[in-house]
């Protein structure tokens, strides 16, 4: 969608990152003005889609406020707080969009493999050059059985004994280190591009679908593995475009009169059945595609058996399974026509490079001018042209598909945001790390291209101290001051619209406001996951993205609505609250007790070792909300966000959890979301959230006087009586 040209202005004393000039970002042409009387830039976007003026406008922002209060392009900045003016141009020069996947990080990866890439160019030569002599000998083997030279049989077949052993052995000594260099490299470019994923801004996840993000790390870095894996046999890749040049020179040696008439024709008829064969590769690809979509509609429907039995849905779900199955076998058919097809011109392709040589060549010996052997040698090196000039044909067919491949996994990663704090706080903990973990250390920081290397370093380093946060957290009120917020996604709705309120240090605040009013909002805000817009959200006065981002989260504790647990053991779920540490088997009992889910977890087949399910599916939803609970109190973090965190407990359980929560809450600073009124009254105030502000703050009492919006909730039971 084009769009009226809207200025977006720059401070003077910012140099603009080179991203920013014309030629350097794709789709968009920008028009830079210097005004020398106000001292700005106008960056002058003259036709672009409004996805990409959101994502420039965000840049700008980063490059002036990422981590400075205010407005976006506000400048002005206290004196706490690391100034733009600190950063030297390189560093806001790596704000540039990364390739994920570039020559060089591929030749990095590569060359870490320096011996297996010797060993591996040195066996293809010798390869090569063994299936190259091999026609030579075969017909001197021939001149030998008729005759026409003198020299003992024995000589000549054991240099063809060697020739085939030498074959035999360099095309292991290829494969085997062409394949292990690759896998390493693969598996470094897998490792760093999951982490690129990680570390990216949470928006970037609710702009993507989770398929879409599986699919770069398996389908498309599977056609970049392929590349190599599928194309180190004889008769592709390297080693087919070799023999190629290798045969099109010997047979210049061995005829100058007939190679280019028959190397020519060989050429030519090998290429246009291997072009032809490619442009067959649809048909393959469509058989498989359909054989997906089976996969698919299997999945989907045994997925939601309960759901298809409940809406007598079989009939239905039969008639879409038939439909792809008939698909299924068309698509097979003509599959089959096509293989056979492809199989006749492969033979059709040696036959007419056979027949030209047997009459030019066959007419030369009965001539005199070519002797028998030299002819026998062009009958095996037609074979070698034709398979080799398809492997060829075939390989680059693959190339083209590993570059797509790299494009789709470049285009969804150099664009997208990465968060520096997360980044830089990841990097920290990498390097805390190294030494322990070995997967790690294997995959990433032996492998690493530099895409960990936090962009914005100098900034980042003039965080405020690490153990800072927590600390204060624990003595200090927490503020949202003036917070306004839009979702990256939806930014023409703003949510909060100055939104104030204060989380007093070591007491209970709670949330409560009509479904969409923006308690959630907070939460994620108060997590981190989003920064705000405009305002700020301050711990002890002082801004919270001053601090490192690593350390708030250990700062928090949040348990949501609908916990979600990993496929790993009840315990391993529990001990997931502290990931970076050793949490040995009583701590996770003991937070286990006080989540009051001890009882049932020992009541499963093998306690805490029992496996919970896909996202925790084998639990319940009460008992996955108290072990996510267990998992919180055992993080033990000063400020406590419990997003509706009892709702899916029945009454009972819910009153023994709330003892637990209500022990864990004393002293810290806790925000709770719930409906419950029960939840609610005890809390030390309550602010209600409605039109993207607080509107009514106070305890429970207070604000059943005011006879307002919270009282009428009250009234109306929208808090959801027990
Ligand atoms: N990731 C997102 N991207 C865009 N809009 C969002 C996103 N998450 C929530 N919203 C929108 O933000 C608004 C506030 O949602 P939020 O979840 O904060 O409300 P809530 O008060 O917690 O509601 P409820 O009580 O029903 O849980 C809603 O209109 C919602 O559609």
């Amino acid at each position: 969608m084009a769009i009226a040209a809207t200025p977006f202005t720059l401070p003077c004393n910012l140099k603009l990152p080179k991203q920013f000039h014309t030629h350097r970002i794709p789709h968009i042409r920008l028009k830079l003005n210097h005004n020398r009387k106000n001292q700005t830039f106008s960056v002058l976007p003259t036709s672009f889609s409004l996805p990409k003026v959101e994502q420039i406008s965000r840049k700008l922002r980063n490059v002036t406020g990422a981590y400075v209060s205010g407005p976006a392009f506000d400048t002005s900045s206290s004196e706490n707080e690391p100034k733009i003016d600190d950063l030297d141009m390189v560093e806001i020069e790596e704000l540039r969009p990364i390739e994920v996947i570039n020559w060089g990080l591929l030749w990095k990866l590569i060359s870490r493999n320096k011996l297996r890439l010797v060993a591996s160019i040195l066996s293809l030569l010798c390869c090569t050059a063994s299936t190259l002599s091999m026609p030579i000998y075969s017909g001197r083997f021939f001149e030998v059985l008729i005759g026409a030279r003198t020299v003992p049989l024995w000589q000549v077949v054991s240099k063809l004994g060697i020739l085939y052993t030498l074959e035999a052995i360099c095309t292991i000594i290829f494969v085997i280190n062409m394949n292990i260099m690759w896998e390493k490299v693969m598996s470094s470019l897998r490792a760093q591009i999951f982490q690129r994923v990680l570390i990216q801004k949470v928006e970037f996840f609710d702009r993507y679908k989770v398929g879409e993000l599986t699919a770069l790390l398996t389908s498309d870095l599977g056609s970049l593995k392929s590349i190599v894996s599928e194309n180190i046999s004889r008769d592709r890749g390297f080693r087919a475009l070799s023999e190629v040049i290798g045969t099109m020179c010997l047979l210049f040696v061995l005829s100058i009169q007939l190679a280019p008439i028959l190397g020519l024709l060989m050429l030519t008829v090998s290429f246009l059945v291997a072009v032809y064969k490619r442009t067959t590769v649809n048909v393959f690809k469509a058989h498989g595609s359909v054989q997906a979509s089976i996969a698919d509609c299997v999945t989907e429907t045994f997925a939601a058996i309960r759901t298809v039995r409940s809406f007598g849905g079989e009939k239905r779900q039969m008639s879409i399974f038939g439909r792809q199955v008939l698909e299924y076998e068309n698509s097979g058919i003509k599959l089959g026509t096509f293989k056979s097809l492809n199989e006749s011109l492969t033979r059709v392709a040696v036959y007419v490079s056979l027949a030209a040589l047997y009459s030019l060549g066959g007419s030369k010996v009965k001539a005199g001018e070519l002797a028998v052997g030299t002819m026998v040698s062009f009958i095996g090196y037609t074979f070698t042209l034709t398979f080799a000039v398809q492997g060829v044909v075939n390989t680059f067919g693959d190339l083209r598909g590993a570059f797509a491949a790299a494009e789709r996994i470049n285009s969804v990663l150099s664009g997208a945001e990465i968060d520096d704090a997360l980044a830089y706080a990841l990097e920290k903990s990498l390097k805390r790390n190294k030494v322990h973990d070995k997967n790690i250390e294997a995959l990433l920081v032996n492998g690493s291209n530099g895409t960990m290397r936090t962009r914005n370093t100098g900034y980042m380093s003039s965080l405020k101290s690490a153990t800072h946060v927590r600390s204060l957290a624990q003595s200090c009120d927490i503020c949202l001051e003036d917070v306004h917020f839009s979702y990256p996604l939806r930014p023409d709705v703003e949510i909060l619209q100055g939104l104030d309120l204060t989380l007093k240090c070591g007491t209970v605040t709670a949330l409560v406001g009509p479904s969409g009013a923006g308690k959630s909002t907070i939460v994620q805000l108060l997590a981190r996951f989003y920064e705000p817009t405009r305002g700020c959200i301050t711990v002890a006065g002082e801004d919270l993205r001053t601090f490192d981002k690593s350390e708030w989260v250990r700062t928090v504790s949040i348990v949501n609505q609908e916990p979600v647990l990993f496929s790993v053991s009840v315990g391993e779920n529990i001990a997931y609250g502290l990931p970076d540490e050793y949490v040995s088997r009583d701590d996770v009992i003991k937070a286990a007790k006080a989540a009051n889910a001890h009882d049932f977890i020992i009541s499963l087949p093998q306690g805490y070792d029992t496996l919970v399910g896909e996202r925790g599916g084998l639990l319940s939803g009460g008992q996955r909300q108290r072990i996510a609970i267990a998992r919180a109190l055992l993080k033990n973090a000063p400020v406590l966000i419990l997003d509706e965190a009892t709702s899916a407990l029945d009454t009972v359980s819910e009153r023994l959890v709330q003892d637990a929560l209500n022990r864990l809450m004393k002293g810290r600073t806790t925000l709770v979301i719930a409906h419950r009124l029960s939840t609610v009254q005890n809390a030390n105030q309550i602010a209600l959230c409605s039109d993207g502000k607080v509107s009514e703050l106070g305890t429970h009492f207070e604000l059943l006087e005011k006879n307002g919006q919270y009282a009428s909730l009250v009234g109306t039971q929208r808090l959801a009586f027990e």
